[in-house]
């Protein structure tokens, strides 16, 4: 199987003031073997995964029972949804082409509260043959929760038992959904308490839909496994997720606060939705391990060539050095298409005829890094030599190390999100939550006490 490759060529500049030079590397290298220590004694939730695969045997014993939906309808959001959704977009094209000789249901996602969005999946489905998979880790996320109650409401209209088209990914202990399972035997699998949500897709989080939507979860795991490998290798150059770190440390270091992911590839572009929250829930925090305020963090952005040539590119040539971009490169796409030979006349048009669209595609990626790289811009590629489970796995492993690694360098904790909890609370409060009275009194008073800015 031929695993993921890195380039990272353009990420030195030896002639440019804020260039990152080879040298500054060694200086480094002792501090990343310790981490590297540090993680492997620490061993994060996410760590244990591509090798403890217990729960992998509870999944496949359902293959059977969801494959025999017509339609697996997530309900989850944040962590409980981004990696289903990657790991759809990106293993399991053909769900958009559903009905045409599918032997496994159509996978729906439903990561939101907008109800023209619900309502336009709802309107897909026939509850008769849908299994809702409603996962959230702390079993209290308003969104989740509001879709779990809606599908519920849906299967028992029609007479339906819950416990036949409902199953439950989350907490082994706690949370309102392990209650409910207790209670009602609904099915349910559990995350590890040890795994934080955007660390979770290896665990049922991410698997259970992939395997309903027919990826082959099995080499999936392969892959996490070959990159864990590859992870704790404290030679800093042969190890990808401690070196991309460390010059994402320099980078950010020297003013570069911002991470752009620009996939050329259509079937990768959502990969760069789950690094979203992972680079930035793990990294943006106001405090260090030591409690001191530090705010740090660097913006993730998602950028999709060709496209956001476009619309994007203008700005990282000429615009601030702010940001450090790393391009997702597709070196053999599944399918191709052959640009017809052009009649004489249209001679401006001639240069494209006879070549292929990956061709195009894949030059014009080779151009907007030179172009960068002449503009003294950082930038690297992750290359799938083609996309398949495996290489998609290491992908997520690579990443989830790599965050950890940066966290350990910024001296932060990668695995909470503090930052989230007031905008719940309100949300809470505002919406009659018991217990949350005296603190809805406390925010409507205020709002009521700030001045409208009114036209
Ligand atoms: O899985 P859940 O407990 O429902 O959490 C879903 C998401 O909600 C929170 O607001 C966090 O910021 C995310 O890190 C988490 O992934």
């Amino acid at each position: 199987m031929k695993g993921l490759k890195f380039d990272f060529t353009n990420m030195f500049f030896p002639n440019i003031e804020k260039g990152i030079k080879q040298e500054e590397l060694i200086e480094y290298e002792g501090k990343i073997a310790e981490i590297i220590d540090e993680i492997l004694n620490e061993k994060p939730g996410f760590v244990k995964l591509p090798q403890d695969t217990k729960f992998l045997d509870k999944i496949l014993d359902l293959q059977d029972w969801i494959q025999s939906f017509e339609s697996f309808v997530v309900l989850g959001i944040g962590g409980s949804a981004l990696g289903n959704i990657a790991l759809q977009t990106t293993l399991n094209p053909l769900n958009y082409n559903y009905m045409k000789n599918r032997k496994t249901p159509k996978i729906f996602i439903i990561d939101n509260v907008d109800p023209d969005f619900v309502a336009s999946i709802l309107d897909q489905i026939d509850p008769h043959t849908t299994l809702f998979n409603v996962i959230s880790k702390s079993g209290t996320t308003a969104e989740a929760m509001s879709n779990y109650l809606i599908a519920r409401g849906i299967i028992e209209s029609y007479g339906l038992d819950p416990k036949e088209h409902i199953i439950f990914t989350t907490d082994p202990e706690n949370g309102i959904l392990r209650k409910i399972s207790k209670e009602e035997g609904i099915k349910t699998l559990e995350i590890p308490p040890e795994v934080g949500g955007r660390f979770s897709v290896l665990t049922p989080v991410g698997l259970l839909s992939a395997l309903a939507g027919g990826i082959d979860i099995i080499d999936l795991l392969n892959g996490a496994k070959s990159m864990l490998d590859k992870v704790i290798n404290k030679n800093l150059k042969e190890n990808p997720a401690a070196l991309n770190a460390l010059l994402h440390f320099l980078y950010y270091k020297k003013g570069y606060n911002i991470s752009v992911m620009m996939p050329y590839s259509n079937k990768l572009l959502l990969l760069a939705d789950w690094y979203r929250q992972l680079w930035a829930e793990s990294l943006g925090k106001k405090y260090n391990i030591n409690g001191e305020i530090v705010n740090v963090g660097q913006t993730p952005v998602k950028a999709l060539g060709a496209t956001d040539q476009h619309s994007q590119v203008q700005l990282y040539n000429e615009g601030p050095d702010d940001k450090v971009v790393t391009f997702l490169k597709l070196e053999k796409f599944e399918r191709d298409i052959k640009i017809p030979k052009v009649h004489e006349e249209y001679s401006a048009l001639s240069y494209l005829g006879g070549k292929t669209l990956s061709e195009l595609l894949n030059t014009e990626l080779f151009g907007t890094e030179y172009a960068l790289t002449e503009h003294g811009k950082p930038n690297m590629k992750v290359i799938f030599p083609e996309i398949n489970s495996f290489n998609v796995g290491e992908f997520f492993f690579l990443y989830e190390f790599q965050t950890a690694i940066m966290a350990k360098l910024l001296e932060i904790n990668a695995y909470d999100q503090p930052g989230v909890e007031l905008g719940k609370k309100v949300t809470y409060a505002l919406m009659g939550r018991e217990g949350y009275e005296e603190f809805a009194k406390e925010v409507n008073e205020k709002v009521s006490k700030k001045e409208k800015f009114e036209l």
